[in-house]
């Protein structure tokens, strides 16, 4: 039997205390478990950032969409996408499916906590044991079918939630496939491996939904939404409320703000494919800030290849920076690494 997602995280078990969020209905001032040193970049005022260019926005129905698309990766490592066929029904209900479950009282949501083995359920975000103080962010995560973790919250009335969340993570998936496919074709071209997970003919692909929350917060400029990281995944597409936060790293322009579109979904380049392209393609380094006079609320959709595929760079126009190792094997060394994995699989010497 092929390994799950959810399989891969049981053997990297977390401590509770990296899993109960805040009850942050109730604070009133930041506490020093939340407030994080102030750095010198200028945390937390989005009209600091930006000087430059924001990131690409690339229209799906370009002829050159995909000419485009191999820039923005290989640039930023993240682009915003429009014309992407799913439709804003879609993406408002999911969003008000994501307010709807973190505006419950703290020990509604507590019933679907993830336990300390698991992948799934209302929890702090999975990356909180790499960082000395907590972020201001409740966090619910979805692998598959998301009843049995939704019965738990409302267990009579868990069928809309469930409903929305499979056809939004259906949604998600076939604009991912299309994306895939243009990204491999970046690469060099399709295998036939490839394509039977790309085309979802094989049913154990990397499939994950994140909902994020980061409620108003007294002092935001000494608090941190969500943690600087890069996403394991191939590539992540993420909605955001229209709320500003989610800031991308960019060498020469530091941190650099997002600002959400209204019709847009913002698409960030992973790990996997970061080491699929033998370091052409960046993986975008983000974070999320937050701040005092709203909330703000995200939907990530995490997609890559199946956990048992074995992952290793295809263009190789210079010598591999990176082992072939499999993605299990992958999410396990960053389970204890975070930052530091990717050279911990490089192949160049320092
Ligand atoms: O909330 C956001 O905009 C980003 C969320 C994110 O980076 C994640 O869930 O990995
Ligand atoms: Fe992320």
């Amino acid at each position: 039997m092929a390994t799950t997602l959810s399989e891969a995280y049981r053997d990297h078990p977390l401590h509770l205390h990296h899993i109960i969020p805040l009850d942050f209905s109730s604070l009133r001032t930041l506490p020093d478990s939340h407030a994080w040193p102030q750095s010198e970049d200028g945390d937390g005022d989005d009209d600091n950032h930006g000087i430059g260019s924001p990131i690409p926005i690339i229209d799906l129905m370009d002829p050159n969409a995909m000419e485009l698309i191999g820039l923005a990766c290989e640039n930023w490592g993240a682009f915003q996408l429009k014309n992407h066929g799913i439709p804003l029904s879609v993406v408002e209900e999911v969003e008000e499916e994501a307010k709807r479950l973190f505006a419950l009282p703290a020990d509604r949501k507590l019933k679907a906590l993830r336990s300390a083995t698991g992948a799934t359920g209302y929890g702090r975000a999975r990356i909180s044991p790499f960082f000395p103080k907590h972020m201001w962010h409740e966090g619910f995560t979805i692998m598959g079918s998301p009843c049995d973790d939704a019965k738990k919250i409302w267990p009579n009335d868990y069928a809309p939630f469930c409903t929305i969340m499979d056809n939004y993570q259906k949604q998600m998936k076939a604009l991912a496939d299309k994306l895939a496919h243009m990204i491999f074709n970046l690469l060099g071209g399709i295998s036939e491996e490839q394509k039977r997970w790309i085309n979802g003919s094989t049913n154990n692909l990397c499939e994950a939904v994140q909902l994020n929350f980061y409620p108003r917060c007294p002092e935001p400029n000494r608090a941190m939404g969500l943690a600087p990281h890069t996403d394991t995944s191939l590539l992540t597409i993420l909605h955001q409320s229209q709320t500003n936060g989610l800031q991308i790293f960019k060498e020469g322009a530091g941190w650099v703000p997002v600002h959400p579109h209204p019709s847009s979904l913002v698409v960030h380049t992973g790990d996997i494919l970061h080491i699929l392209s033998n370091s052409r393609f960046r993986c975008a380094l983000h974070r999320v800030m937050v701040n005092s006079a709203r909330e703000r609320y995200s939907v990530a959709y995490f997609y890559g290849p199946p956990v048992d595929h074995v992952v290793s760079p295809l263009v190789l126009d210079s010598l591999p920076r990176f082992r072939s190792l499999t993605v299990k094997e992958y999410i396990g060394i960053k389970a204890k690494n975070l930052r530091g994995a990717l050279s911990l699989i490089s192949m160049l010497k320092n």
